[in-house]
């Protein structure tokens, strides 16, 4: 049997890459001939440049910059051809911000412009940036900082500092600074900058905002978008991207695109489909917001366009199986259920995900040999 295994991460516990790797290896447990062809996804957030790295090589820099509370991390990205891939997770993630120092009026961006500005020295005409799993709200202040724009410390110290600016913003450094190359924001949703759909409303609570707060970033980020905009940037499909960052880099002459349409495209999955008998997808909570334009949901119309039947693996299952049926998806199979508790499968995801995708190898290559335990006799609902 020939299987493409095309999973985004299970947050906090496996990354794609992982993710994909145990499902193979919990697969050729029981069906050792399978041809297996991995391709671990991401949606712009964290882990796109290690799924990028797999799936087109090229070369990984190192980089030291400033991290969403001012100190110093670490961050890769990818530079294939003339290409460079960054992922703003690495430098302002959420996963970098102990749960108790959550402030996203405080936390910062300027490390994603670090990474800019190193790509754009080391010679890319063309630079790539995930956004997502942001812990910022800066509206992309702290990156157009790094770049040069002005004044560099007010934009430096995060969203809060936005509403009382100490005089207009100067951008033309920072356009410069970018200039002649092809700057492109992937984002992994298409909310607007402001209001109730904006980044701070929608992904302020999840960064440590309460009501309050959430009401005084958004001010903040209107008086931004007021000092830097009189145009319609602010309402752009995904300008309220990572805190706002997809708004800073339309300032700059950016364009923004999905990351999981980048991804998708990246990795060759549609080709990869088309020679598959079964794909296998899955994240950490597979749920209903899955059926709204997220990974899993991306593969499955991939994999339903080529008539190539797709189940999906996940942490937890929320999504009954009409639903599912629905969105071209054949089973879903839960790692809770398979474990016996949320903990096990916390705990233990890795070997719970072998042995999950090893129960159904067993379910789809008996059913395609007309054996015993027919695919999909059984699933998570
Ligand atoms: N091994 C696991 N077993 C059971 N549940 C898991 C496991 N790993 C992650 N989860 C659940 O999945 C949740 C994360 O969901 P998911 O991986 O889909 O990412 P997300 O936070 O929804 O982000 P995204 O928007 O990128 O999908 C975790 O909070 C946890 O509840
Ligand atoms: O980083 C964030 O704010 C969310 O992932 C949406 O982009």
């Amino acid at each position: 049997m020939r299987i493409v295994i095309a999973p985004d991460k299970f947050a906090g516990t496996l990354s794609a890459v992982e993710a994909a790797e145990a499902v193979a290896e919990g697969w050729r447990s029981v069906d050792p001939g399978a041809q297996t062809r991995l391709l671990p996804l991401s949606d712009g957030g964290p882990g796109f440049v290690e799924v990028l790295h797999t799936a087109l090589g090229g070369t990984l820099h190192e980089a030291q910059v400033t991290g969403p509370l001012g100190a110093p991390v670490p961050a890769r990205y990818l530079v294939s051809g003339a290409t460079a891939y960054i992922e703003s997770a690495q430098a302002c993630g959420l996963h970098l911000v102990p749960g108790d120092r959550r402030d996203p009026g405080r936390t910062t961006s300027r490390g994603v412009g670090e990474l800019i500005a190193r790509a754009v020295a080391d010679g890319a005409r063309s630079v790539v940036v995930g956004l997502g799993g942001s812990s910022t709200n800066d509206g992309g202040a702290g990156m157009l900082a790094a770049l040069g724009a002005e004044p560099a410390e007010a934009l430096s110290c995060g969203g809060a500092a936005l509403g009382r600016l100490p005089g207009a913003v100067g951008l033309d450094a920072a356009r410069e600074a970018v200039h002649g190359v092809s700057l492109v924001a992937a984002t992994d949703v298409d909310n607007p900058l402001l209001g109730l759909h904006g980044a701070s409303a929608v992904f302020g609570p999840q960064k440590g905002a309460d009501d309050d707060q959430v009401q005084r970033l958004d001010a903040a980020l209107a008086a931004f978008a007021e000092a830097t905009d009189p145009g319609g940037l602010r309402d752009a499909p995904g300008a309220g991207a990572a805190g706002g960052l997809g708004y800073g880099m339309l300032l700059v002459g950016g364009a923004v695109e999905s990351g999981i349409a980048r991804v998708l495209g990246a990795v060759g999955l549609a080709e990869d489909v088309s020679a598959a008998d079964l794909v296998i997808t899955g994240e950490g909570s597979f749920d209903t917001q899955s059926l709204r334009g997220k990974l899993p949901h991306g593969v499955a119309r991939a994999a339903a366009d080529q008539g190539v039947p797709c189940v999906v693996l996940a942490g937890a299952v929320g999504v009954g199986r009409q639903e599912a049926a629905a969105a071209g998806i054949a089973e879903t199979y839960s790692l809770v259920e398979s474990a016996g508790s949320t903990e096990a499968a916390m705990s233990r995801s890795a070997e719970e995900l072998r042995k999950l995708a090893a129960d159904v190898a067993r379910r789809w290559s008996g059913a395609r040999t007309g054996a015993a335990g027919a695919a999909g006799d059984s699933s998570a609902e």
